[in-house]
């Protein structure tokens, strides 16, 4: 799994690393990552290096300094460099010295407008990890004159660097040059900062258990159950969806078929819309009550069923069987208004809650805000249970504090039905035995990487994401 590492982690390793580094070394190494991916943008933009023009945004602490000794680095390569001083009395002085000695100019931010309108790429050193809230006026008026790409030095300036709120004024990079170790907003903002790219600066070392992770292909590969010699139809574990009714048996067809597309254990439907989920998925045995449903390994319960007095029974049976529960949609807003029928759940019970910012708002009191990590992660405490807070990027918090981010492939999942796809896959995870955290954090990556399979960049339906599932684990199982 990929580490990530709040700035407050960051710069505690950073203090202990410099305090063992020769005097600017970590910020050359940085720099030097830095001049090659600038290079890189120029030579895709414009075919070349030599004779182009980097205008540097550069702001009065290290990030400038980064920004700065990079212009030095890539005069090397004959790139024109201007750096665009925001407060010349406050750049990195080592940094600017070296800039100067190779031959590149320094300008003050009056002066800025005319270098930047003619520039090839764009280096942003305003701010990194220090930034507090959006671009201060004259940053954001210069950042608001940039035509060309824009290389990010550690992060976006005026993105939040651990919450990844991007509310105010800030700069949108074609690509993000990070130092170490992936921050939150790499994460969180990846619509802010374009491609990362990490430049290992010898930081690992010093910086202990990450604070959050991501999920890659291998690690999900490695979880997602394939049927063995051994396996039956039930050893890989049989998922209950408790979904939909008569009047609305859309929400019951579209998570039965995402978890009969899932794994290939098998699938148990019970609810009022049993005929039309068993003609559209012949693999389900479909009953008409949870009461008579059989054995189940997990239950998915919620889309659907109503937040009515029968809503709340078929959840409170659900809760009491000893098995992990996946609750969404209604059975959510159930459990929000009427909090007692948690008493029915089994303390051993895992349950897992995949809320909307609404659903959240229901359950918590309060919208989730700018540190949605922060929310997940208390909705977490508060109800014992995994929280899967779906937003661009899907955010997905353990009681014990684990947090995981999911990479977004666009945005393809607002879609009607797209929640009733991903409870299925949730559930057909708890179904075959996975820890009920990396269940929800896998199955939110294969849902996202549906969502791009099935749209193809047009958009999609829930019954395409359905389709496209499998699709998604051959891609993958592929890249793992
Ligand atoms: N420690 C090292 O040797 C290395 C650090 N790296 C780079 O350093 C930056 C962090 O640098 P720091 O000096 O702590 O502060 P910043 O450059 O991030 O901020 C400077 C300055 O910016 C002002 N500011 C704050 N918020 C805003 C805002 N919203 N808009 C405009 N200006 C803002 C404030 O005055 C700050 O003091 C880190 O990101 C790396 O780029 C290297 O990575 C490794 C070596
Ligand atoms: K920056």
């Amino acid at each position: 799994m990929q580490g990530i590492w709040t700035t407050a982690r960051i710069r505690a390793a950073e203090d202990r690393l410099l305090a063992v580094t020769p005097d600017g070394e970590l910020m050359r190494r940085a720099a030097f990552g830095l001049a090659t991916q600038v290079a890189a943008v120029l030579a895709e933009g414009t075919g070349g290096v030599s004779g182009r023009r980097a205008v540097l945004l550069v702001g009065s602490g290290n990030n400038g300094g980064d920004a700065l000794w990079a212009g030095a680095f890539l005069r090397r390569r004959g790139v024109a460099v201007t750096a665009v001083l925001l407060d010349p009395a406050k750049a990195h002085t080592a940094g600017l010295a070296a800039l100067r000695r190779s031959g590149g100019r320094s300008v003050s931010a009056v002066d800025g407008p005319q270098w930047i309108s003619r520039a090839d790429v764009v280096v942003d050193g305003i701010v990194g990890i220090s930034a507090r809230g959006p671009l201060r006026p004259e940053a954001a008026r210069l950042a608001g004159l940039v035509a060309a790409p824009v290389v990010a030095v550690d992060l976006p300036s005026g993105v939040d660097p651990d919450t990844g709120a991007a509310d105010g004024p800030h700069v949108t990079a074609t690509r993000t040059v990070t130092f170490g170790a992936l921050k939150p907003v790499h994460a969180l903002a990846p619509q802010e900062c374009g491609v990362v790219v990490l430049v290992d600066i010898g930081l690992r070392p010093s910086l202990g258990e990450p604070d959050l992770y991501r999920l890659e292909p291998a690690d999900i590969a490695a979880v997602w159950p394939v049927p063995g010699p051994g396996d039956d139809k039930y050893s890989q574990g049989v998922v209950g969806i408790a979904a939909g009714s008569a009047t609305y048996p859309g929400a019951a067809v579209l998570a039965s078929g995402s978890a009969v597309r899932a794994t290939a254990g098998m699938v148990r439907y019970a609810g009022h819309a049993a005929d039309v989920v068993r003609a559209r998925w012949p693999e389900i045995v479909a009953t008409g009550s949870v009461t008579d449903a059989g054995r189940v390994q997990a239950w998915v319960v919620g889309p659907g069923i109503g937040t009515g007095a029968e809503g709340r029974e078929v959840l409170r049976h659900i809760l009491g069987q000893g098995v992990p529960v996946c609750a969404d949609a209604d059975a959510t807003t159930i459990i929000a208004h009427t909090p007692e029928v948690l008493d029915a759940r089994d303390p051993d019970t895992p349950l897992v809650l995949t809320p909307h910012a609404g659903e959240y708002e229901r359950l918590m009191g309060r919208r989730p805000g700018a540190d949605r990590v922060a929310a997940a992660r208390e909705a977490a405490a508060k109800y014992d249970a995994v929280v899967l807070l779906k937003g661009h990027c899907t955010v997905v918090a353990a009681p014990d504090g684990r947090v995981a981010v999911n990479q977004p492939h666009g945005s393809w999942l607002a879609t009607a039905g797209s929640g009733d796809v991903l409870t299925g896959l949730v559930g057909s995870l708890l179904a075959a035995g996975l820890d009920p955290w990396l269940a929800a954090a896998a199955a939110a990556q294969v849902h996202s990487l549906a969502g791009a399979l099935a749209a193809e960049d047009v958009p999609t339906s829930a019954s395409g994401l359905v389709d496209a599932i499998p699709a998604a684990l051959r891609l993958i199982r592929a890249v793992a």
